[in-house]
């Protein structure tokens, strides 16, 4: 099967050129100009106009399967993920049961290649059940097939546990991937500490939980030589941490979320838990430094940390609703409208922190169009405005503050491995 996607603007050299791009058994077989008067193909896709990316890469996603399918399952989630222009997910372990053991591992493995419709790859937990300081089988899951090790949605509280964690893994050329969140430091607040949160009159999280846990981790990834990734950074003392960290030579990396590059804490005007997430909305202050922290390198790349929740549990109050947000079907038209179309960020930038740079870190054979990669290819419209819908989310969560939204950057069409995963309704 032979398919050719012709006159796309691709990025050659930093620049959108028209190409013509030649797909055969799954892989990208040519990149060039006229190339359809040289091969015979089965089939051509008309890119005329259209931007022709490297398909995204995201390696912070939560598909709820097993446990909790009312929220998500594998096939919405991987869905929602080729919806937003993903071809390469990474989906986290807090699901139940978690992958704590080979055996656990291995049939979301199954699961996942069975209804994912996009690429796959799974985290195994670093601890039981995400939880205490009994650590997992790390070469056993890693020969299993784990991605790496994360406990995303809690912090690992005791620091020798994390040492020991990050021992095995430095040993086992594996990261450790880090939700960094001290829980003696969060007092049961709902969002960030400060004066929004006040006059809201809601309790505070102080953004030093985080700070303090990426600061003992950083000393204990120096010591054992571990890769240290950290997750969704939120706040201005962290990423200067990280800096600090890597200028230090410190085998650490992190990324940061859409929503904490658009939203801030003063985004927050009344009590919607549509804009309750862990870690919350920073300050205006924390929200420009994260921006400082990609454009000087120091945050690595962008992963959105797709959190669906059920429209009911998301109706509540903040007090009340689970902490997350959705993010695959909305990250790319969001940044680029917000930070793309207004000059902040090239669009070079922005493909490389959405895919070579995660697909780089992570040493994941993804994230660039080139001859030999696989075909995962999105075709997006960028001159033609639409607006952020949740009728038009093929995730089950709804629970995204960007609905109502009008944006550029519509995903037309995305492929994977030469096939389609998501052809947009005409
Ligand atoms: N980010 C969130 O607010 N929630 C995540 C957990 C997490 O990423 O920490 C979830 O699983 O719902
Ligand atoms: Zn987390
Ligand atoms: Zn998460």
């Amino acid at each position: 099967m032979k398919r050719l996607i012709k006159n796309g603007q691709c990025l050659v050299n930093g620049h959108l050129q028209v190409r013509d791009i030649l797909i055969a058994d799954g892989k990208i077989a040519k990149i060039g100009q006229h190339l359809s008067a040289q091969t015979p193909v089965d089939q051509i896709i008309d890119a005329q106009g259209l931007f022709v990316s490297p398909g995204l890469v995201d390696v912070h996603v939560h598909l709820r399967e097993p446990g909790q399918t009312a929220k998500e399952t594998v096939k919405t989630g991987s869905l929602a993920a080729a919806h937003g222009g993903y071809t390469t997910i990474a989906a986290m372990p807090n699901v139940i049961p978690a992958p704590d053991t080979s055996e656990r591992l291995k049939a979301m493995l199954a699961l996942n290649q069975r209804d994912g419709a996009v690429h796959m790859v799974q985290y195994a937990t670093i601890t039981t059940d995400r939880g205490g300081d009994e650590l997992v089988d790390m070469a056993g899951l890693k020969a299993a097939g784990a991605f790496a090790f994360s406990n995303d949605g809690n912090g690992v509280q005791t620091a020798g546990t994390m040492y020991q964690a990050m021992q095995q893994a430095a040993q086992l050329n594996m990261a450790v991937v880090a939700h960094a969140e001290d829980d003696s430091l969060t007092f049961g607040g709902v969002m960030h500490e400060g004066n929004v949160s006040k006059r809201l009159g809601l309790p505070g999280i102080p953004s030093v939980s985080e700070t303090a846990q990426v600061a003992r981790d950083v000393a204990l990834a120096a010591a054992t030589g571990a890769h240290y990734h950290v997750c969704h950074v939120s706040s201005a003392a962290t990423v200067q941490v990280i800096r600090a960290a890597k200028a230090a030579g410190v085998n650490v990396t992190c990324e940061v979320s859409p929503h904490h590059l658009l939203l801030s804490d003063e985004d927050i005007t009344s009590d919607n838990a549509m804009l309750k997430m862990n870690p919350p909305l920073g300050s205006e202050q924390d929200r420009r430094a994260l921006i400082t922290g990609l454009l000087d390198g120091t945050i690595d790349l962008i992963a959105t940390d797709h959190a669906p929740h059920t429209d009911a549990e998301k109706a509540q109050s903040m007090l009340k609703a689970p902490f997350g947000i959705t993010g695959s079907e909305t990250a790319f038209a969001m940044l680029y409208t917000k930070f793309v179309k207004t000059g902040l960020f090239s669009l070079v930038q922005l493909i490389n922190w959405m895919a070579a740079s995660p697909a780089a870190r992570f040493g994941l054979n993804a994230g660039q169009l080139m001859a030999g990669a696989p075909a995962d290819v999105v075709l997006f419209d960028l001159t033609t405005p639409f607006t952020i819908q949740a009728a038009d989310f093929l995730s089950k969560g709804h629970n995204s503050p960007f609905i109502g939204q009008q944006v550029l950057g519509k995903t037309i069409r995305t492929l994977v491995s030469g096939k389609d995963a998501y052809i947009s309704r005409p």
